[in-house]
């Protein structure tokens, strides 16, 4: 029997699996089976926590060197993900519930390199690290560099940006509601990005503060993405043409998360964490 925990951050949920020696070989089958809704335990995705030291990957240890434990994710269609956002706040509160950190401030080691995590009143913060546009000259030459076409019909022009994985931020036209949008299928993308992306549509609310709902890559809809969360405030404020450091609010379908663009093209995404159930699966 394999033991895990149920967890989510803004409804962003997932599987966590501990494997501290790196010993177990998750299949995309076995992910497959633990977030299925009806036939397993459920989730966006599937984190199996790794001793940084045991990870297969030598990127992982040789960008991550003072990061103790390595968040393996996937996809829940079994795929490899370089990043999670909500998922490193699990991943800390998972470490923290365990007693395998001790301090307020640690660094964790993902695919995109070591992501430093602290504790606040409302969860953790996370330093999601350095963040870009993927075509900048055409970004700001144009305001966006590909086109996404959704269910709603004509295609409407979107920003790429790589936070550590891949996102195309819309901010939808006039006239289209969040409510209204259809995320059943994929949105395509011209052209089309090598590994794919996961697409966030845009709705701004005020100064400052924005609503999105968002098609992950290698899941289908979600109810929250810290990345994209990221990534589609600081496509707004890149849009806005007022690129500070002013916090941005982020409301997603399942809660709300605070981005904070910060030096150095970095950028903090902060939210809850909640582990909701401990068990024990056959895989
Ligand atoms: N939900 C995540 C992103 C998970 C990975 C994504 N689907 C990908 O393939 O890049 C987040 O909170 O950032």
């Amino acid at each position: 029997m394999t033991r895990f925990t149920k967890g989510h951050g803004t409804e962003n949920d997932f599987v966590l699996v501990p494997d501290p020696e790196g010993t177990l070989e998750l299949t995309p089958a076995q992910v497959q089976r633990l977030t299925d809704r009806h036939a397993g335990i459920g989730g966006d995705g599937v984190i199996r926590v790794v001793r940084t030291e045991f990870a297969t990957d030598d990127a992982v240890r040789s960008l991550a060197p003072g990061a103790e434990w390595f968040m393996d994710y996937r996809n829940a269609d079994g795929s490899l993900a370089e990043m999670c956002g909500n998922g490193t706040r699990v991943f800390a509160a998972y470490l923290q519930r365990e007693g395998l950190v001790a301090d307020r401030e640690f660094a964790i080691a993902t695919r995109a390199g070591a992501k430093v995590v602290r504790v606040t009143d409302e969860g953790f913060a996370v330093d999601l690290g350095p963040w870009r546009l993927v075509d900048e000259v055409g970004a700001r030459r144009d305001g966006f560099d590909v086109m996404v076409r959704a269910r709603f019909g004509k295609p409407v022009p979107a920003l790429s940006l790589d936070l550590g994985n891949p996102h195309a931020v819309v901010m939808l036209p006039e006239g289209i509601t969040l409510e209204q949008l259809d995320l059943t299928e994929a949105p395509e993308i011209h052209p089309t990005p090598a590994g794919g992306a996961n697409v966030e549509f845009v709705r701004a609310v005020g100064p400052g503060h924005i609503a999105l709902r968002v098609h992950e890559r290698g899941v289908g809809e979600t109810r929250s993405c810290g990345t994209g969360a990221a990534a589609a405030a600081l496509a707004t404020r890149f849009w806005s043409g007022v690129e500070d450091f002013t916090p941005w609010t982020v409301d997603v379908p399942g809660g709300r998360l605070t981005v904070t663009p910060l030096g150095g093209q970095r950028v903090e995404l902060a939210g809850p964490a909640e582990l909701v159930a401990d068990g024990e699966i056959e895989l």
